[in-house]
């Protein structure tokens, strides 16, 4: 496999598309082999008319700009990119052993020498990212894909942003990954900064060891119980567990980012 494709005058002809790998919010993933050197990869496929219609494309193109300067191992590479006059095409690192929660789901909830590794190659991702000053803000198992070799690879940074962040667009998707700064209107300008991805790995830790996501609850619960870092971690969890998902929590970095309810202005005081 060649680790850097030659990146030649990129055109569609250039690939073999095979079997589709899934459809995600806009646009489809398939795999493809690139026909000179035999290269396989994932190719993903984004019509024009979908992204002006909802208005990311903007979002997509800071999404492409970012994934292609990261290289990490449980960073999904964005090789390159091309289009036509109606689609948008992404060359991507094939994750051979595809999404985490479909694993996740099969598998009910992991054992801990895996949910252990899969929290470190995170946290090492996070390290690289956060280096580079750019927050994920979408941790889920939903954007996290398997390798052929069983390591995990952050994929989709459709919401990643240069920190400082302030939200713009309002978030549509699920509540439970989100931190209390994100849900509690705060500072005017409600900014926040690479500390939201901390807390997201929190709650991925929980739901990697028990399988499902501390808070989840109806909207309106999950809310409350958030912004009030309410949680309960059943007993099968280990003490060593409980204490690392409390602890960052409890972080002092992170309470002092995400304290809900209190005006900035309090903390700043403190
Ligand atoms: C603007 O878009 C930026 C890039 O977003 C993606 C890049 C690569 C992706 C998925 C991406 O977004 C999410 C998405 O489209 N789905 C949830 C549907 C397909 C699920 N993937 C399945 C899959 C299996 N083996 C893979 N090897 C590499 N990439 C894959 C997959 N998917």
């Amino acid at each position: 496999v060649i680790e850097q494709p030659v990146v030649k005058a990129l055109h569609l002809g250039m690939f073999e598309i095979g079997k589709p790998l899934g459809k995600g919010k806009f646009g489809r993933v398939y795999l493809a082999r690139e026909r000179d050197h035999g290269f396989v990869c994932a190719l993903k496929v984004l019509y024009k008319s979908e992204l002006q219609t909802a208005r990311v494309e903007k979002q997509v193109r800071r999404e492409v700009e970012i994934q292609s300067n990261l290289r990490h191992p449980n960073i999904l590479k964005l090789y390159g990119h091309f289009h036509d006059s109606k689609r948008i095409f992404l060359i991507l690192e094939f994750a051979g052993q595809g999404e985490l929660y479909k694993h996740l789901r099969k598998a009910t909830r992991f054992p801990e020498w895996k949910a252990a590794q899969y929290i470190a190659q995170m946290a090492s991702a996070l390290r690289c990212l956060h280096g580079k000053h750019v927050i994920h803000r979408d941790i889920k198992p939903e954007n996290i894909l398997v390798g052929i070799h069983g390591e995990i690879k952050i994929s989709d940074f459709g919401w990643s942003v240069h920190a400082p962040g302030n939200r713009r667009n309002t978030y549509c998707g699920t509540l439970d990954y989100l931190p209390p700064e994100m849900i509690v209107p705060r500072s005017p300008g409600n900014s926040y900064d690479e500390k939201v991805d901390l807390w997201s790995l929190g709650v991925l830790t929980y739901e990697l060891l028990v399988g499902e996501a501390p808070f989840e609850d109806t909207p309106v619960m999950t809310t409350r119980r958030i912004a009030r870092a309410d949680m309960k971690t059943p007993s099968f969890v280990s003490a060593e567990a409980t204490d690392l998902i409390k602890k960052v929590q409890q972080h002092p970095w992170v309470l002092k980012h995400c304290r809900a309810g209190e005006t900035s202005t309090d903390l700043e005081s403190t």
